[in-house]
């Protein structure tokens, strides 16, 4: 049974702070910090991490399969050399979505991210439940996803390692990664620092290899025909996993020095840096060898062979499996925290809130860790990767929502969520219903469409476009309404309208997409009954 416990504390007269200056919470709670703290942005006792830590947290968890095998998969399958374009789209989504995490971030200072983003602007307990649920299934599925593609890599490699006949190494990777969390701050820390300059040495060195054999006509056609423009939209739906966990930093704004300035330059930096890296290295892909001649599978390690360069290639087969572990780590470091977070608030059980002697969530941690193992045993990588980046858009989509919610407070904060009860599903259905002439075939209207016996017409996007004129003054009327507030970062409502749209095409062309949106709904409705 849930507590009433949602509205953390009471609201602010109309025009005062977004945040309510009530009681401040006692230590031991680690719900949201919803109290500003003083003109330096405060410091916890004990905080640890400093803007170079959650920088490379961001990165360790961000850069992975999107230089290793989705650059590959996509300028193979998608769109040729135009690759560069498809990664520059998924970053730019990405990008879009995070001044949603940083405005809030600078706000709201907590450990449960989107979660915790909810509560404070008080969009309501199902929104709370739907974003935990999101959560736990965005870094549960996503570390055991990662696992997965390892232990694939691992295998491939073919050691002749005996104990991997018996022991699946997913599985052997997510207990690994638990094991470390268990052991404290100190040896997290040292591990994901002397990864991520591991792994950002293995990419400067592939990038710089790569274009030493640099040759302009491997670039021509730069937008092969039988891709087009469609294809360049295919490939950015399917490499935005590429920039995903930039959002982990969120979760550690407790444990980190000057939270409400640093995380948000954290999450700023380390996405530059990590989309930065990524693109570059799609280009530099492209640029020494034909993308047509690529191994979908094995990317780098393909294209060194083609060149002649075993050095290389090996260098690249060893040192993926190297770096690649952080990855999943950085996805399992905040969902002990958040699991932490949920049973302080009473939507878990109570000894789940139980923290060790240094302060560490240790049943959590060892729940969570052991959930991910069985997933990452049992569920196939192509549905771990869906389901996750299902999840992942609607913490996006979420994060928007809050960060417009919370310019208003009392009356118009009222009149600004009815608005967005009208905008929100409005562009949603235009999208459905235009998404396929953008990105897939596999988008749920021309779906049910063809189910009925129809094909999808030009009535229909008649009727979308219609819709979306609908959304466009919504969202013109959402724009007079947000004031700037009062304090912390403050980006333009339009931004985050626009992440929430953008968010929301790349979500119906997801085949999740329906499970996903139907067990969120189930949860709400189920939340909002209790
Ligand atoms: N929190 C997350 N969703 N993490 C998933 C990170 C996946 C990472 N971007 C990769 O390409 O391997």
């Amino acid at each position: 049974m849930l507590r009433a416990h949602v509205m953390l504390a009471p609201r602010a007269a109309p025009g005062a702070a977004l945040l309510p200056r009530g009681p401040r919470p006692s230590p031991r709670r680690r719900r949201a910090d919803l109290v500003p703290r003083g003109a330096d942005g405060g410091e916890r006792r004990g905080a640890r991490y400093g803007l170079a830590d959650l920088v490379a947290l961001s990165v360790a968890s961000t850069v992975g399969s999107g230089v290793f095998s989705l650059a590959g998969r996509v300028a193979s399958q998608e769109a040729g050399p135009a690759v560069v374009l498809s990664l520059g789209i998924g970053a730019m989504g990405c990008l879009l979505s995070a001044t949603a995490y940083a405005e809030l971030a600078s706000r709201v200072v907590a450990a449960g991210s989107v979660y915790a983003y909810a509560q404070a602007t008080g969009l309501g307990r199902s929104a709370m439940a739907v974003a935990a649920l999101c959560l736990i299934v965005e870094y549960s599925w996503s570390c055991a996803a990662v696992s997965v593609d390892w232990s694939g890599k691992l295998l491939r490699a073919d050691f002749g390692l005996p104990f991997l006949q018996v022991l699946d190494p997913a599985v052997l990777l997510v207990l690994f990664c638990t094991g470390l969390l268990i052991n404290g701050t100190k040896a997290s820390r040292l591990f994901t620092n002397v990864s991520t300059v591991a792994k950002v040495g293995l990419i400067l060195f592939l990038i710089a290899t790569a274009l030493m054999a640099f040759d302009a006509k491997n670039l021509q056609p730069f937008i092969p025909e039988e891709y087009g423009i469609s294809g360049i939209l295919r490939g950015a739906t399917d490499s935005f996993f590429g920039f995903l966990g930039f959002d982990a930093v969120c979760a550690l704004a407790l444990d980190t020095k000057d939270a409400r300035r640093v995380v948000p330059n954290a999450l700023f930096l380390g996405l530059f840096v990590s989309g930065g890296l990524t693109c570059l290295a799609g280009f530099a892909l492209v640029s020494a060898v034909p993308a047509s001649r690529l191994d979908p599978a094995a990317g780098f390690v393909s294209a060194f062979e083609i060149l002649g360069n075993d050095f290389a290639a090996a260098v690249v087969t060893v040192g993926e499996l190297l770096v690649l572990p952080v990855v999943a780590f950085g996805c399992l470091l905040p969902l002990g925290r958040l699991l932490c977070c949920l049973a302080e608030d009473g939507f878990l059980p109570a000894p789940l809130a139980r923290r060790d002697a240094s302060d560490e969530p240790l049943l959590a941690t060892l729940l969570g860790g052991a959930a991910t193992a069985i997933c990452a045993g049992l569920v196939p990588f192509e549905d771990l990767n869906d389901i996750c980046s299902a999840a992942v858009l609607s913490c996006f989509i979420l994060a928007s929502v809050s960060a417009v919610v919370s310019r208003q407070e009392g009356a118009l904060q009222e009149q600004l969520r009815g608005l967005l009860a009208v905008f929100v599903p409005c562009t949603f259905f235009c999208l459905l219903l235009l998404s396929p002439r953008w990105t897939t075939d596999t988008a749920l209207a021309p779906m049910l469409v063809r189910q009925l016996g129809g094909e999808p017409t030009a009535l229909l996007e008649l009727i979308a476009l219609l819709l979306a004129s609908a959304a466009v003054s919504c969202a013109v009327k959402v724009q007079e309404l947000a004031q700037a507030p009062s304090s912390g970062l403050a980006f333009p409502p339009a931004v985050h309208l626009a992440a929430v749209v953008g968010s929301a095409a790349l979500l119906t062309t997801l085949p999740a997409f329906s499970l996903v949106s139907c067990s969120a709904a189930l949860v709400a409705v189920w939340v909002a009954s209790t």
